[in-house]
């Protein structure tokens, strides 16, 4: 996959409005991303983690996340680059596919 390297202000300027869009804010006091998914119960919830999991281990980047019942909050940065980077973004837009089949 390579070495995974910080977002640069152009790239954010690029990549962010878009995430942003869809709910997905940066984090303070960290260089992270973050939203928060309210699904119908917790089957939803569950069935949708599994399949971000499942592509997590695939791509081998892994959210950090929290899950009440039908709420799941996650949270996205690299721990390689100690911020930001494309793995984030693709890992968001995935995790945004997945929750639009289960809402
Ligand atoms: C050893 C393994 O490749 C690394 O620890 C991977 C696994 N998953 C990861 N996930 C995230 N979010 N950031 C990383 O830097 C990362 N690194």
């Amino acid at each position: 996959a390579g070495k995974a390297h910080r977002l640069s202000a152009e790239e954010r300027d690029q990549l962010l409005p878009n995430l942003r869009a869809v709910g997905w804010n940066e984090v303070e006091g960290r260089d992270a991303i973050f939203k928060q998914f309210h699904f119908k119960d917790f089957n939803r919830a569950f069935g949708f983690m599994t399949r971000v999991a499942l592509q997590a281990e695939k791509l081998d980047h892994h959210p950090e996340w929290f899950n009440v019942y039908n709420k799941v909050h996650i949270t996205l940065s690299t721990h390689e680059c100690a911020g930001l980077s494309e793995r984030d973004i693709n890992l968001a837009h995935f995790i945004e596919q997945v929750a639009a089949t289960m809402t």
